[in-house]
This record gives structure tokens, sequence and C-alpha cells, in this order.
């Protein structure tokens, strides 16, 4: 499925293994309801992590208040050290990228087209340019399309790039979401529950192009509630319960915690295929 493409990383990468993404203190309320409370989470470069808890934990308007699409009532949100602008486009444009819950694709566009639309925060041709069609133009389309065929490859999709995106099979229209986030060339993924609706096959395809993906030098966040997704992938997952942050660890010590289970697993996570809960029965399934 996947190949190996150079990564080209936003220009103010941080080094390995530095602080990324740092939320601090990010409250959330509309009106009466206070939907996150004071959750402060970190993602370092190179690392995958996850949040998960029982629907309605605020884990989604959390994605929204880093990616600018909410503005926290309080609290910050720096990326490289930055605080971040609370509009979703600025965000892109300084290096987080995401996925949402729903598929968002472009239902009667190509394949193509629908990355090509993910690029337009990293092309510097302006309207001008693009009315003249000159040189400038012309060549910085093919720098793009070129730069979209290779995500194309590396998701497993080249062969299908004519095709419209609404004849996609499901699990191929996830991936395509993937690769017109990657199209604008982000340090910071945001997954939110990219297996939903998929059967296992397909649920093992992503684990692997999220690790690829990590592999390319873009650092993973990830909500989702099947659990042995959760627990294989990720180096670190914090446990958002009603809209606070409960515990945050490493899958070991997340699977086992006693007030995690209590909250959300159930039971205790048993890791090896075929056994316990693989999710937390709190999944839904928009198919
Ligand atoms: N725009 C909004 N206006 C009012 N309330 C909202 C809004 N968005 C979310 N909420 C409420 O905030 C709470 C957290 O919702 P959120 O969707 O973030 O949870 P979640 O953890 O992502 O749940 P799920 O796993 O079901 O996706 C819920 O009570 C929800 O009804």
């Amino acid at each position: 499925m996947t190949t190996t493409i150079p990564h080209q990383p936003t220009p103010e990468q941080a080094p390995d293994g530095g602080p990324l993404l740092q939320a601090s203190g990010v409250i959330m309320r509309f009106g009466g309801l206070t939907a996150v409370r004071d959750v402060d989470l970190t993602v370092n470069t190179g690392e995958i992590v996850g949040l998960i808890g029982p629907n309605g934990a605020g884990k989604t308007t959390f994605f929204n208040c880093l990616t600018g699409l909410y503005v926290p009532t309080e609290g910050t949100v720096s990326y490289q050290g930055t605080v971040l602008p609370s509009k979703p486009h600025l965000v892109t444009k300084a290096g987080i990228a995401r996925t949402f819950q729903n598929i968002r694709l472009f239902a009667n566009m190509t394949v193509l087209e629908n990355v090509l639309v993910g690029r337009h925060t990293r092309t510097r041709e302006g309207l001008l340019s693009a009315l003249i069609r000159g040189p400038g133009y012309h060549r910085a389309e093919a720098a793009s399309r070129a730069r979209a065929m290779e995500l194309l490859e590396f998701t497993g999709l080249a062969a299908k790039a004519d095709h419209l995106a609404r004849n996609l099979p499901y699990g191929e229209q996830r991936k395509l979401e993937i690769a017109r986030a990657l199209a604008s060339e982000p340090g910071l993924l945001l997954l939110d529950e990219p297996t939903a609706g998929m059967n296992p096959q397909e649920t093992r395809a992503t684990e692997e192009l999220v690790f690829a993906v990590r592999d390319q030098g873009v650092a993973v966040l990830v909500i989702e509630h099947d659990m042995r997704f959760i627990f294989n992938l990720c180096d670190r997952v914090a446990v958002l319960v009603q809209g606070e942050k409960l515990v945050e660890g490493t899958s070991e010590v997340v699977q086992q915690d006693e007030r995690v289970v209590a909250a959300y697993l159930g039971e205790p996570f048993e890791g090896t295929p075929g056994d316990g809960p693989t999710t937390t029965g709190e999944q839904e399934n928009d198919r």
C-alpha cells in the first residue's frame, strides 16, 4: 500500500521529540454547558497520541478548539511555540491538518482534484497569476499535481486518481481524506474517528497508514473508540471524561487504570487479538 515519499515539512519544524502542539488550560463553554474543562495536552514531534473517552466527553470539541473552528472560552493553543490564530485556514497554514468524524470529500470531484484542493494553503500563485495563466502558474500547477500524485501513491489510491470521489469504497474515501489533509504539508495531523464504520481489514490498513504518516515525520493526534486500534498505535493516550482529562499515559498504563476502566472501558482491555473488547460500545457507525 504505502510507498516512501519525501515529506515536505513546514519550514520551522520543531527538533525531534520537542513539543509541537501545546494546549494549556483549554476550557470551552456553550452557554451553561462546559464541554471541555481545563485540559492540558502536548503532542511532541514523532509521536502518535490518542484521545479517548465516552460519547459526549468533549473530544471533538477539543479538536475544534485546536483547529480554530472554536475559540476556547479560556486557555491557549500553541504550535511550535506560537499561539495559533482562531481561523481554521490559518491553523492549516501554520502546519496542522485534520479529518472529520463524518467524511467531507467533494463527492463530484475526482480523487486527484480532492487532493489538489488540499494544497491551496501551500501554493503561492495568486489570483492574477491564475487569471493570466503564465509560466509561473503552469509550473506551480505541475508541481502541485506531482505532489498530489505522490500522496495518492503513498495512500494507495494512485490508480484511482481520475475516479469520482463518491465512487470510491468507504475505506478508500477515508484514505483520500488523509491524503487531502497531507496535501497541506502538515507537521501535525488530527484524525477524528478515522476507523468509524470500517471493517477489521480496513481498520488494519488505516493503522498501517497512520504509522507510515508518522514515519514521514508527521505527528498524529487521533480520536477513536476502537481500543485495539488506539492501544496498538499510540505512544501516549489521554482520556477525557465529562470534559476533563482523567488520565494520560502509555497504552499499558491507561488500559489498566481503574478510573478509565470504571468510566469508559467497562473491563480491563486485553491486548491480544481475539481477547477482550475491541471497542467500548460507544462507537457510532456513520457509514
Ligand atoms: N456547538 C455546540 N453547541 C452546544 N453544545 C455542544 C456543541 N458542540 C458540542 N456540544 C456539546 O458538548 C459536549 C461534548 O461534545 P463532543 O461532540 O465534543 O463529544 P465527543 O467526546 O466528541 O463525543 P463523540 O465520541 O460522541 O463524538 C456534548 O454534550 C455536546 O452536546
